[in-house]
């Protein structure tokens, strides 16, 4: 054949060789790319698993004089000698629930007398229903009332309850005024069972009669403040009635909110809700048990306990205040211009602005008294000696002091003498379902569930923002009487369970969280003061994970030498208050004069145990301080830490004359519309970089954006920022084994190996951040229909910010 021939025939043969071996061929291929793809995902999948802690070059010196003074002991060991002798530490840490003290005086004069060694109580279950549902429910609550009654014999003060269908009984007998026995020793508690319905029914009748009787001019308007309490469980159907705003256990609420008018604040439990389709029986047996220690409480004649006495108020409405319940607590509304007030007014959401400052010429801290010996006992430079000092330690806010009287009065409970709990007022809010923190939307802590409390009262800096009124103790060495780790977690817990209570009789607190309330998941050790100044902070945090207390720790990043011996907590923070030394003088007035210094070996620290822990930048923008032409310099300081988490929040206004007296006014309080550019140009200073950071979420009620490092914290694509804290506990318990590994050794666990849910979409930037299963609450004459009338926002999320309460 002709070579011309040959190559005219070819693509015919090649076309004949396709058209046999087409099928072996496409096959082979697909096998071949399927193998390539696995042995890629294989080796992404290992690399994943079998990560090594990327150890830093760079060793961080700690200075002899960042070390606490006079460690003498070797490694592990504890000390014994500065512990307080007043308390014995335990062997096994206990979650301790709070002892209600005796009545206030106020409440003994409204409650009617119960002599519990002669008195009984008879508690009455009224019920109505129309299809069945809620009388077999009040039948069998009586049954198991009564079976407990029998079992836990609580001092035979307790009468079988008994049973009335509503619409059998005259209402004057009940209604009007409670009944009476014939010797007077009988005391009566309502237990009030109803379903809603949203059309015209007998239910209807009954509400109307409570009504009346409160509003008729012969009657007292709380003619049933004899009895010794009461509380409502209400039955509704979610699946036509999902949320409370659409009707879900509307007549329930209004029984509830007329009792309490009648009673004159007598409710004794907190109004219980259950969806008869779901979780009904639940809710049902949760609201019984709490309804049973409530019995208990009087049966040993501690009344309604130490709450405030209830919602009895002619106008009870969303405005009530609950600072009632233990002063006021209201964190003034970023940019919202407001009246100076005097020197009750403070910041509320603490936990950021955990500082403490004071003039060390007042101070306890002054003194003369020696430091004591404390446990870091991690570093493997010399001790210095040990001091020979006999004077006597003092304690760090005496009962005396007008620290502990002003802490006090502001809702501070101190335990020991160097450490404070105390009830945020997210947690309230959570507990009346009107949303949690910025740290739920972020990290799925809800903070009903959450207690912030702090170890030591003390700090080493100034802030201007800190609300303190310059009467605490400050220093920048440990030199107080030590309260035992075991002491001061059972007291704040105590203490915390003890607030919680508090709130039972506070209109609008939901059955269900009051009592998850009383299991605390979460601890905030951030409240004032440095945490990590407290010489046994490991073995309080120790404690904490071995109850299951997730931490979330913020120092105030001058203390390196602690900071590198903390044992690894659920994430720590650590507080950048400006980006340069010059603005860090001027706003954190730290009283070390190497501040600088430590700041930036805080930062190296923060970077070394990255792999650790989650690590968070907490940035508290001040405007005139802090904000301006800084964005630069903060990408530096992220650039060197390489945090997992940047929280930018703007600072609340403290009112103060500290704060005063720094130059802070309303004027330095930033909009949210501000921080939110700012986070913007520091998201783009960060890509610029090639720092793989981005915007996850964001609270705009709290004035709060987080952003987080995107290779991180991210899974499939979408923004995981939320925490596994059951797996948390089991990596810290080695139930299950880290991933973190060094020299092809397992030595713990990395923040990858506990990542939770994804991000909400509600949570995610420009969502706003508010659970939509909340219930927002404006005041009146506010919220957006009536700032749209005014003319006034031009932008629907600084509206929320700025009215919303
Ligand atoms: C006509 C009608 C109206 C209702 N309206 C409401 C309502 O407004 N809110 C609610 O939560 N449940 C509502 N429900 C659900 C009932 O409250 C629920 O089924 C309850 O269990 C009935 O209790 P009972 O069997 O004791 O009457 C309604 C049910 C019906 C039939
Ligand atoms: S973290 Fe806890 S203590 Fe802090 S504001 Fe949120 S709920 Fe309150």
């Amino acid at each position: 054949m002709a070579a011309g021939d040959f190559f005219e025939q070819l693509p015919a043969e090649l076309l004949l060789i396709w058209h046999t071996l087409r099928i072996p061929l496409l096959l082979s291929a697909a096998a071949l790319i399927a193998v390539a793809r696995y042995v890629r995902h294989r080796s992404t999948a290992i690399k994943i698993v079998k990560i090594e802690s990327p150890t830093e070059e760079k060793k961080i010196e700690l200075r002899p004089e960042w070390l606490p003074e006079n460690t003498t002991l070797l490694p592990g060991q504890q000390i014994a000698t500065s512990l307080s002798k007043s308390s014995k530490p335990k062997k096994v840490p206990k979650i301790v629930r709070g002892q209600k003290k005796s009545p206030t005086r106020a409440q003994q004069k409204t409650a009617p007398v119960f002599n519990h060694t002669t008195d009984k109580i008879q508690p009455l279950v009224f019920f109505q229903s129309l299809s069945g549902t809620t009388e077999r429910y009040a039948s069998q609550l009586a049954k198991t009332l009564n079976d407990w009654i029998a079992d836990a014999k609580p001092g035979a003060s307790i009468l079988e309850p008994q049973v009335h269908d509503i619409s059998y009984i005259e209402y004057d007998d009940y209604f009007v005024s409670p009944p009476k026995s014939e010797d007077g020793t009988i005391k009566y508690f309502y237990l009030i069972l109803l379903p809603s319905y949203n059309i015209d029914t007998v239910l209807q009748n009954f509400l109307d009669n409570l009504q009346e009787t409160h509003n008729d001019f012969r009657i007292d308007t709380a003619p049933l403040s004899g009895l010794l309490g009461y509380s409502v469980f209400g039955f509704g159907d979610k699946e036509g009635w999902p949320t409370e705003e659409e009707g879900f256990c509307s007549q329930a609420r209004e029984v509830d909110k007329w009792m309490a008018r009648l009673t004159g604040r007598k409710r004794a439990y907190p109004l219980g809700m259950g969806d008869v389709k779901g979780d009904a029986d639940a809710r049902l047996e949760e609201w019984r048990t709490g309804v049973q220690e409530a019995l208990l409480e009087i049966a040993a004649g501690r009344g309604l306990g130490e709450g405030v006495p209830g919602s009895g108020d002619a106008v009870e409405s969303d405005e009530e205040d609950l600072d009632s319940a233990e002063g006021s607590d209201v964190e003034p509304v970023p940019n919202k211009p407001q009246k100076p007030k005097k020197n009750t007014q403070r910041v509320d959401d603490l936990e950021d602005l955990g500082r403490m400052m004071n003039s060390t010429s007042t101070s306890p801290a002054s003194s003369t008294s020696s430091p004591i010996p404390i446990d870091f006992t991690t570093y493997t430079s010399t001790p210095s000696k040990p001091t020979t000092s006999t004077l006597p330690l003092k304690e760090m806010v005496p009962t005396s002091s007008p620290t502990h009287k002003a802490l006090t009065k502001q809702g501070y409970t101190i335990i020991g003498s160097h450490s404070g709990v105390k009830i945020c007022r997210w947690t309230k809010s959570a507990l009346r379902g009107r949303g949690s923190c910025y740290k739920y939307s972020f990290y799925g802590i809800q903070s009903h569930l959450c207690m912030e409390a702090t170890p030591s009262l003390s700090c080493s800096n100034k802030c201007v923002f800190c609300w303190r009124h310059g009467t605490n103790p400050v220093g920048t060495t440990w030199r107080w009487v030590t309260d035992p780790p075991e002491m001061i977690f059972d007291g704040i817990t105590a203490a915390h369970y003890r607030k919680i209570k508090t709130m039972k009789g506070v209109p609008g607190v939901r059955a269900e969280r009051f009592a998850e309330a009383m299991r605390i998941r979460h601890c905030a050790l951030s409240l004032v003061g440095e945490p990590i100044f407290y010489p046994h902070i490991n073995a309080l945090i120790n404690l904490m994970h071995s109850q299951r207390i997730s931490t979330f720790l913020v120092c105030n990043a001058q203390h390196p030498a602690q900071l590198q011996s903390l044992v690894p907590v659920t994430q720590l923070y650590v507080s950048i208050d400006a980006s340069d030394k010059e603005s860090l003088r001027k706003i954190d007035r730290p009283l070390h004069r190497d501040f600088w210094d430590r700041f930036i070996a805080c930062l190296d620290i923060l970077r070394q145990r990255r792999f650790e822990q989650r690590t968070v930048f907490r940035l508290t923008l001040v405007k005139g301080f802090n904000m301006a032409d800084e964005v630069r310099g903060y990408a530096d300081l992220v650039q060197r830490a390489l945090p997992g988490f940047v929280e930018v929040k703007g600072v609340t206004f403290c009112g103060t004359s500290t704060a005063g007296s720094a130059g802070l006014t309303m004027a330095n309080v930033p909009f949210y519309e501000e921080v939110a550019e700012f986070v913007r140009q520091l998201a783009a200073e960060l890509g610029r970089r090639g720092l793989p950071y981005g915007i996850a979420a964001e609270h705009a009620h709290s004035c709060c954006v987080l952003l987080a490092d995107g290779e991180r914290f991210k899974r499939n694509g979408r923004w995981a920022t939320r925490i596994d804290y059951e797996r948390f506990f089991d990596l810290y318990e080695g139930k299950v084994q880290g991933s973190r590994m060094q020299g092809g050794k397992v030595v713990g666990w990395r923040p990858e190996d506990y990542i939770g849910d994804e991000t909400p979409e509600w949570a995610l930037w420009e969502n706003g951040g508010f659970d939509p299963r909340d219930v927002r609450v404006w005041r009146k004459g506010k919220g957006p229909k009536a700032v749209k009338e005014q003319g006034e926002a031009e932008n629907e999320r600084d509206k929320a910010v700025a009215v919303e309460i």
